[in-house]
Parts: structure tokens; sequence; C-alpha cells
């Protein structure tokens, strides 16, 4: 796992290996320390370098160890061997040096990087802290600010920047290694004192203690404090310290779950449909120019993200204003994210018409335009006439029927649901929703662009809502329902941002427009004014809460219209229409704690994401999870609602949902669904064994 050879007559050149990022495992470790060994022993063997096999030189630790036995030789005294030998070593830093990886380069004398390497610390987005001397070595090499920035943000810096701050002594646009090699030949008997990081004294900074006290007020306190150590205790006793904060935090939840979500972010790319179409046996076609139909909002953003990713684009709007409105405003977008990157926009790629003709050569189109059935029809039809026939053909409706709309083309295996998340060219998310005729092509396609426009895509399947959507409804039901019995929105909001969302359901729905619900409840024949009595609060024979419906009514379309859920300036309103509403329905308020609030409206979101794995939606936990953090705002630090279910316990899930279903038996969905039971008579599985649990006509279950 790491391979010693003599290069150049007297280099003894250690490469790590373990594909796909040379990730620090036992046998990696092992083998290190072997080759260590081995090239201080050779006579011939005057320097050392240290590289990784395929151009990238270590993505850190080996993440799937943690939560494990540690098994093989430990990471911070293999560094320590190194920095401590006789002979100088060097670094050859190609792709990426992360986390220990960056680590075991700080144990090194010298570090040279290939100019397109990034480096970093990102240990904290894990919920860890860089634990094999990152803390101790990088504030005495760089300085305190710049350490502790880099730390508790986990941010990665490119080969210039880390030339700049001290991290690298060498950056070359030629191959690293070989740079590398000549440069080992070059120190060959120098004196290694200076080159030893831990012996150098943190390079002193005016009023460190106001800076770590700033610094501990952003929530990264176990780095902050394993920082402060650097700056305030010797190097071995700052290490001690370092091991022990590690230590509380190696077993935390926010670990786990942190962790959990790196991979499930991967896991989702390995997709499969019900009909047996994979990831693995499915080819992308190659997309070059893609037409985005409709320049609203979504239409805007979506261009943006297709030019950004390369892609010639074809910008169709047949509205003369909205087309000049959109033409400014994507080229303003554009320009700003250039500035944010340092690059120049480059606007040639896009061009603009107002003819759906403009499309006809386009190898997939996304039509963003208004959010109508009938609108979207037509549209569908004429673009099936236009475009050529093999192209793909998407819609980015949030809860309209792939299958219906594919019905209105020639080739309904070449249509697809790309449900972007707003504002489309920055949010992470994608939802694929594969139809009933998708061909595995245009799925594997519609992905592979995803991943070109540095998007997360999720397969999903075609359902009323898809799965993100479908699981936020009920979400909003329960807090709607919440609010007639008692509660108040600034309740609700405070219990789920405490839980970690950045904002509350009612924020969250005055942010994105209290009216696109009304519009669609409307259309579900669910929306209907003037209803009074005990059939008010009934619909389709089901509980209904028409507070959404009714605050619309009232023009409180949220911050659009000045006022929504919040008044966005003083009026108590909303209180006295909350009282009046439960007095005219015979509700008896009661106080509601925060626990009932996550528990009402977190399980019923989870037994829906229970429903969408059951009815095959999407085809894991893990699919859920992302769209949930990655598209709605759920916290990464609680790795997604599939993976809180998994933390909280199916069992007590399930018990609390039967609990509130014989509360409110007239909300069917608060019953534990099929799965969740199956899940939990056969013993609760953990969460990497339901995927195999559900899985087809041979479920374990
Ligand atoms: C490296 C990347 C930038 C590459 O990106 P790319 O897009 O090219 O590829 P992917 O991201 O798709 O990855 C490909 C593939 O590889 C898997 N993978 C990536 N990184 C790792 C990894 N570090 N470990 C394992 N596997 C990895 C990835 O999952 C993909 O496979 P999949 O099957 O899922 O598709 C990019 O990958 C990246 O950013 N990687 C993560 C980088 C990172 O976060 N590194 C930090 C790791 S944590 C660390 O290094 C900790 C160190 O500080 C050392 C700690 C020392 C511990 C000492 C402990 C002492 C304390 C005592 C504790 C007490 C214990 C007790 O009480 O029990």
């Amino acid at each position: 796992m790491a391979q010693y050879t003599r290069v150049s007559g007297s280099v003894g050149l250690i490469t790590l290996q373990n594909p796909p990022v040379n990730a620090l495992s036992a046998a990696v470790r092992l083998g290190i320390g072997e080759a260590v060994q081995r090239a201080l022993g050779d006579q011939e063997v005057q320097s050392v370098v240290i590289c990784g096999q395929n151009g990238l030189f270590c993505g850190g630790a080996d993440i799937r160890e943690f939560g494990k036995e540690m098994t093989g030789p430990p990471l911070v005294p293999m560094i320590h061997a190194i920095e401590a030998a006789t002979k100088p070593v060097v670094a050859a830093i190609e792709g990426s040096a992360l986390g220990g990886g960056l680590e075991l380069a700080l144990g090194c004398h010298y570090r040279i990087s290939h100019c397109k390497a990034r480096l970093g610390l990102p240990e904290v987005t894990l919920g860890l802290l860089p634990a094999a001397g990152g803390t101790q070595r990088l504030p005495r090499l760089i300085g305190v600010p710049a350490a502790l920035n880099l730390i508790t943000t986990g941010h990665h810096v490119t080969a210039a920047e880390a030339l700049q701050l001290g991290i690298v002594d060498q950056v070359t646009e030629h191959n690293a290694v070989d740079v590398a090699v000549k440069f080992a030949l070059s120190v060959t008997g120098k004196p290694l004192h200076d080159r030893r990081v831990s012996s150098l004294e943190c390079p002193a900074a005016p009023d460190l203690d106001s800076l770590f006290e700033e610094a501990m007020l952003k929530v990264r306190v176990a780095c902050v404090q394993a920082v402060r150590a650097a700056a305030t205790l010797p190097y071995a006793r700052g290490m001690e310290r370092e091991k022990a904060l590690m230590a509380t935090l190696f077993g935390s939840g926010q670990a786990r779950a942190l962790q959990y979500f790196f991979f499930a972010q991967r896991a989702v790319g390995r997709w499969s449909t019900p009909g047996g179409a994979r990831w693995d046996t499915s080819q992308p076609r190659p997309v070059r120019t893609a037409a985005v139909i409709g320049l609203g909002t979504m239409g805007r953003g979506i261009t943006v993200a297709l030019a950004q990713a390369g892609l010639s684009v074809v910008a169709v709007e047949t509205q003369a204003k909205q087309l000049t409105e959109a033409r400014k405003a994507v080229a303003g977008m554009l320009k700003r994210a250039a500035v944010r990157r340092g690059t120049t926009p480059e606007p040639g790629s896009i061009t603009y018409s107002d003819q759906l003709q403009a499309a006809a050569r386009a190898d997939l189109v996304i039509e963003a335009v208004f959010e109508d059935m009938e609108v979207k029809e037509t549209l569908f039809r004429q673009l099936s006439a236009v475009c050529r026939p093999d192209a793909l053909l998407c819609t980015n409706t949030s809860s309209l029927d792939v299958d219906h709309l594919a019905s209105q083309t020639r080739h309904p295996h070449l249509v697809l649901g790309m449900h972007f998340f707003a504002p489309a060219q920055a949010m992470k998310l994608l939802e694929v929703v594969y139809g009933a005729r998708s061909s595995p092509t245009a799925v594997a396609t519609a992905m592979q662009l995803g991943k070109t426009m540095g998007k997360v895509s999720v397969a999903v399947g075609n359902c009323r809502g898809f799965a993100g959507n479908r699981m936020l409804k009920r979400y909003l039901e329960q807090a709607f329902f919440l609010l007639e019995e008692g509660a108040t929105p600034e309740g609700v909001d405070r219990a789920l941002e405490e839980f970690g969302f950045a904002m509350g359901v009612f924020r969250m729905s005055d942010l994105s427009g209290l009216d696109v619900g009304w519009r669609v409840r409307k259309a579900e024949g669910l929306a209907q004014s003037g209803l009074t009595g005990p059939s008010a609060r009934v619909r389709q024979g089901r509980r209904y809460s028409p507070l959404g419906d009714l605050l619309c009514e009232h023009q409180r379309f949220g911050q659009k219209s000045g006022r929504g859920w919040y008044q966005y300036e003083p009026d108590p309103w909303l209180h006295r229409f909350l009282e009046e509403y439960r007095a005219r329905h015979g509700l008896l308020p009661r106080r509601i704690d925060q626990q009932e609030v996550l528990e009402r409206c977190l399980f019923v979101l989870i037994n829906e994401g229970f429903q969408i794995l059951e009815d095959r939606i999407v085809a894991g936990p893990e699919d859920i999870d992302a769209i949930y953090v990655l598209g709605y705002g759920w916290p990464r630090h609680r790795g997604g609602p599939m993976f809180y279910a998994h933390m909280v316990g199916l069992e007590r899930v399930a018990q609390r949902l039967e609990h509130y279903h014989q509360a409110h038996p007239e909300v069917p969905y608060l019953q534990p669904c099929g799965l969740l039971r199956r899940l939990v008579a056969s013993g609760s599985p953990p969460i990497h064994r339901w995927r195999r649990a559900i899985a087809g006509p041979h479920s374990q279950l």
C-alpha cells in the first residue's frame, strides 16, 4: 500500500497506493512506516520524497475506518518519525493534500506542490479536528490567524494561496514528483532542525486572546481550543490536548452524521430504478448544446448553471420584455460569479431567441415555463415537433406528472424531469425524475449533466411532488395543524431553528411565497374559499387546514407582499386572526412544547420518507437525505431525515407516530407506514442495511 523505490541514485521514493484518493488506511500507514525505515536504513539514500499514485497526494485518514476498532500503526507517531528523520523528506503534492494528507505533508521537511493541487484541513466538515498534529503544526508554520481560519472553516486553498501562506515551499507547473526529486537532491546534507515544524515557535500575533474569543463564538470550539494550545503550550502538551479534544469529538452524533452524509452524497451517484436500469450499465450521451425554454427566475438560473458548466446554451423566451430583462439578468449573474472566482465571464456561449425553433438543434431541452399543466402540455407537443428526434426533453416542474408530459411527445422514452432548486445556479441539488417510459440512457444523461453542473443529482421516480415536495407537504400540514391547536408561527419556527434548520417552516414559506402552494392546492381542488363549519377543515375525507389559503385570501403572500406568517412591520393581525379562527371552529388552544413541534413536523416527514422508499420512488435512504440536506435546509450535522430516524431509533419514531395518530385519527399519514413497521419488527437494522432490506421481491422483511 506504499511502494518504495530508489530514484536518481540517492533518493528514496515512497508512493502511497490506495485508490481512489490514497486515504491513510491501516495498510497505507503500515506501508509508509516500513518504507520510511527502509529509506533511512539504506546507505545509498540521502533524501526521501513522499508522493501519491495517480496524481493525487492523499485525501486524508480513511473515513471508513472511523467508528470501527482501530487497527494498524497510528498516524501520529508515524508522522513524528518522518519529522525526526535525519535525511530530508520532501512531500510532492499533486491533486489534493487534505486532512491527514496535509498533516503528513506538514511532518515532512519540505513541500513542493503542483500548481493545480488543493490543500486543506476539512476535518471540521466531518465533525472532527485535524488530530494528527494539524492543529499544532499549521499555526507554527503560518501563524495563528491563518491557521484558525483554515482549521475552523475546512476551506481548501489553491497551491498559489498555499505558497503565499507559507504552507508549501515551491509550486510547479511540471511533474511535481520529478521536481521534488531534484529538490531532494539539492537539499541533501542540509541541516534539518529549522525544517521541523513542531520545533518552530508560533509566530507572534497581536491580540491573540480576542482572536480566540471571537473564533469561539463561531462554534468550532474544539478546533479553537486545540489551536490555542499550539499558541500557548509546548508542542508535546499541545499534541496531548489535540488528542483529548479529538477523543471527545470522535464518537459524537454530529461527527457520525457528517461522516454518513459525506458518503451519502456520493452514494446517490450509484442510482438504480425499479425497472432495472443502473448507473453502471447505462451510458450517458454527450450534451454539448442545451436549450432553456422560459426565462423567468428558474430559467435564468438554469441558463447560468449550464453556461458555467461549459455548454452552449440557447435561451428561449417568447415574451419580448421578459427576454430583454432575462438577458440583462443572466449577464449580471455571470459577471458576479466571475468576479467571485476571479475570472472573466463568457457570455458568448449563450444565444437568445424569442422563437421555439431556436431549440431545434439542441441535444437537450429544459423547459421552465409557468407551472401549469395545460401550458406545459402544449409546449411538449411543440417541442416534440420542433426538436431533433433524439433530443432529451426535460421539464423543471416541481410537481406535475412527468409521464403525462411524456405522453404528449413522439419519443416518451426521452422525456424526464430535471427539478432544480432556486436559485438554480447555486443550489447543489437536482432531482432527476424518471417516468415509466424514460430510457436508462436518458436517466444517465441527465444525472451526468447534473454532475457536470457541479450538482448532486438524485434519481427519483415520478409521483406527486417527487421525493422532496411530497415529504414537505406532510411537514407543512403538521405545522398548520399545530397552529390550529394553539401553537404560534414563532414557536414552531423556534423549535425547528433550534434543531438546526436555517429557517423554520413559516419563515421559509414566507420567503418562497405562500401563493405558490395556494395555486397548487387550488389546482388539486383542495383550496376552496367561503367554506364554513366542520367541512371547512376536512377535504377529500381527511383533516385539512385552510390557514394557508385564508392568508392568501387576505393578500398575505409572504415577503413579496410585505406580510405572510410574519408581518414585516408592527401589526398584531396574525395572532388575532388565529384566535378568531380557533374560536370559529371550536378549537381549544393548548400549550404545545418544542418536543411535540419537532416530533409532529419531523416524524411525519420521515414517515413519508419511508413510504417513498417503500414505493421505490428512490433507491435508498441516502437519496432522501441528500435531497433534504441539499435542497430543503435540513441541518447537515443531523445527517438527513432518514439518518436522524436511525439515530433516534426506529422503534421510538414508530411509537411516537402511533401516539399522535391515536390523538389525530383523521390524519391517516401519522400512522407508521408499512416499511417502518416492518423494519421495527425485524429488529431495526442499521441504516446501511435498509437498501438491501427494501430491495425487490427478495426483500428480507
Ligand atoms: C479527495 C477528494 C477531494 C477527491 O474528490 P473526487 O471528486 O475526485 O472524488 P470523490 O469525492 O468522489 O471520492 C472518490 C471516492 O473516494 C472516497 N473517499 C474520499 N476521501 C476519502 C477518505 N478520506 N476516506 C475514505 N474514502 C474516501 C469517496 O467516498 C469516494 O468513494 P465512494 O465509494 O463513496 O464513491 C474528496 O474525495 C474529498 O474531499 N475527500 C475527503 C477529504 C477529507 O475530508 N479528509 C479528511 C479526512 S479525516 C482526517 O484526515 C483526520 C486526520 O486529521 C487524522 C486524524 C488522526 C486520528 C488520531 C486519533 C487520535 C484521537 C483519539 C480518538 C479516540 C478514539 C476512541 O476513543 O475511540
